[in-house]
C-alpha cells in the first residue's frame, strides 16, 4: 500500500484518481508521496521513506529542491494547469487600477441606507471616473504559461503589447499572437509601458527584480502587476514611488505588512490560482504525475529531475536509481546486472545539472544483494525497485 499526504487541501478531482492501492495518510513522516500548494517546506524534516512531492501549482520556492534532490526525492510541478486563472486574475487587476470600482463599491456600501442613493451616486460619481486599457501598452515580463495567456488576451482588448523573455521556449513562442512586440531589452518595457506585469519564477535571479532603477525609468503614473511573488518587487521603492505618484497604482497577489495597507496598493489574498477549474486541473495533473512516477517509475513535469519515459512497467523488474550527474555511472550499473547474470531488456538514462535517473527493465527479478551493490555506488542517492 502507497500512503500519501495532503500539507494543503487538494481537489477532490485529483485525490479521486489515487485507487485501492494508495492511502491517505495524516503526517508526512509515514508519507511515500507529498501534495502541496504553498505550505513552507523548507524547515520540514523529510523522512527517508519520501520519494516525491508534487506541488498543485507552478512555483516551488516554497519547496527545498535541492535537499529534495540530494535525498533523491524527486519534486514535480503542474505546468500551466493554473495559468488561466491567474491570466482572469490578471485582467481584473488591469481594469481595477484603471477604473475605481472599489471606491465606488465602498462608497456605495456606505450609503446603502440613503433614500436618495440613486440621485446622489449621478452627483458623486465622477470622484470614481477612470480610463481605458484600449490603446495603452502593456509589458510582460515572462512569457511562459502565464505571460503568453495575458499578452494574448490584452491583444484582443486592443491593447500594444511588448513582451521580453530571454529564455522563451520554442513551444511558447508558438503560442503567442504575432502582435505582440518582442522586446529584448527589458528596460525598454520600464521606460514605454503604462502597465508592466511580471511573470517569472522566484529564482535568485529575478529577486528584487523590479527596483529602485527599473521604477526611476518608468513612465509617471504607471501601474505595476504583480501576481507573480512579492520578493520579485523591491516593495519599499515601490511604496514611496506610489507616495510621489510616479507609479499610480501596485497589484499584488501577495498580502505582507509593506503594503497591505497602502492606499494606492490594490492588494488580493493570492487568489491568481484560486478557480475551482484551476485547483481541479492542478489537482489532477500533480496526481497523475505522482502515480505513474511510484507505479511505472516515469518523471513528467519534475524541476529537480530529468523527464524520463519508458511507458507503462511490463518487465518482470523494473529498478529507478536516482544519482549524481557524474562519469561513469552508467557502466558500473551495467557491470552490476551483467556480473549478477540479469539482462537489461530495456533502459534510459537522463540528467538535469547536477542530478541523473537512470531506469531499467529487467529480465530476472532483483535479489536483494544486487539492490544493495546498486546502493553502494558512489554518487547514488536512492534506489527503487518498482516491480
Ligand atoms: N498568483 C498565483 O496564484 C500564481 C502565481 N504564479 C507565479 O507565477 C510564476 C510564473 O508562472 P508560469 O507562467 O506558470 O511559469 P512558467 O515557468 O510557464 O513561465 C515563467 C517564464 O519566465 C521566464 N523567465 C525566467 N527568468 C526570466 C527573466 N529573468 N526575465 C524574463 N523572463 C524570465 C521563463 O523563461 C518562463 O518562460 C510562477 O513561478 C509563480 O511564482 C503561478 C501560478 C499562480
Ligand atoms: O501556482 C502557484 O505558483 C501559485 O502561486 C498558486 O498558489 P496556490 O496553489 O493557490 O497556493
Amino acid at each position: 500500500m502507497l500512503k500519501y499526504t495532503c500539507l494543503n487541501p487538494i481537489a477532490e478531482a485529483g485525490l479521486g484518481l489515487f485507487d485501492d492501492e494508495y492511502e491517505k495518510v495524516d503526517t508526512i513522516e509515514e508519507a511515500d508521496a507529498v501534495l502541496v500548494r504553498s505550505a513552507a517546506m523548507h524547515d520540514l524534516e523529510l523522512p527517508e521513506t519520501l520519494e516525491a512531492i508534487a506541488r498543485a501549482g507552478a512555483g516551488v520556492n516554497n519547496i527545498p529542491l535541492e535537499k529534495c534532490a540530494d535525498k533523491g526525492i524527486v519534486v514535480f510541478n503542474t505546468p500551466g494547469a493554473n495559468a488561466n486563472g491567474v491570466k482572469e486574475l490578471v485582467l481584473a487587476g488591469m481594469l481595477l487600477a484603471s477604473r475605481d470600482i472599489i471606491g465606488g463599491v465602498n462608497w456605495v456600501q456606505t450609503e446603502r441606507q440613503n433614500e436618495e442613493i440613486a440621485k446622489l451616486a449621478e452627483k458623486q460619481k465622477k470622484q470614481f471616473a477612470g480610463y481605458e486599457i484600449q490603446g495603452k501598452k502593456l509589458g510582460i515580463i515572462g512569457l511562459g504559461a502565464i505571460g503568453i495567456l495575458v499578452a494574448n488576451a490584452a491583444v484582443n482588448l486592443g491593447m500594444e503589447v511588448y513582451g521580453y523573455d530571454p529564455y522563451i521556449s520554442v513551444d511558447a513562442a508558438w503560442k503567442l499572437s504575432r502582435n505582440i512586440k518582442h522586446i529584448n531589452d527589458v528596460n525598454e518595457i520600464y521606460r514605454e509601458c503604462d502597465f508592466i506585469t511580471i511573470h517569472v519564477p522566484l529564482l535568485e535571479s529575478t529577486k528584487n527584480m523590479i527596483n529602485q532603477e527599473a521604477i526611476n525609468m518608468m513612465k509617471d503614473g504607471v501601474v505595476v502587476l504583480n501576481f507573480a511573488r512579492d520578493i520579485l518587487v523591491d516593495e519599499n521603492a515601490m511604496v514611496m514611488a506610489l507616495k510621489t505618484g510616479k507609479v499610480r497604482k501596485y497589484v499584488t497577489d501577495f498580502p505582507n505588512h509593506t503594503t497591505a495597507a497602502e492606499k494606492d496598493c490594490i492588494v488580493i489574498p493570492h487568489l491568481g490560482a484560486s478557480t475551482e477549474e484551476s485547483e481541479e486541473n492542478c489537482a489532477v495533473m500533480a496526481v497523475q504525475e505522482l502515480k505513474d512516477y511510484l507505479e511505472n517509475g516515469n518523471i513528467r513535469n519534475s524541476v529537480n529531475y530529468p523527464n524520463c519515459d519508458m511507458g507503462d512497467c511490463i518487465s518482470v523488474c523494473r529498478v529507478g536509481i536516482n544519482h549524481r550527474n557524474t562519469k561513469n555511472m552508467i557502466s558500473q550499473f551495467t557491470s552490476i546486472f551483467g556480473n549478477a547474470d540479469m539482462n537489461i531488456c530495456n533502459m534510459v538514462n537522463k540528467s538535469k545539472g547536477d542530478y541523473a535517473y537512470s531506469l531499467f527493465d529487467l529480465e530476472q527479478p532483483l535479489s536483494a544483494e544486487v539492490l544493495e551493490r546498486l546502493k553502494s555506488v558512489d554518487g547514488v542517492l536512492r534506489v527503487r525497485v518498482i516491480k
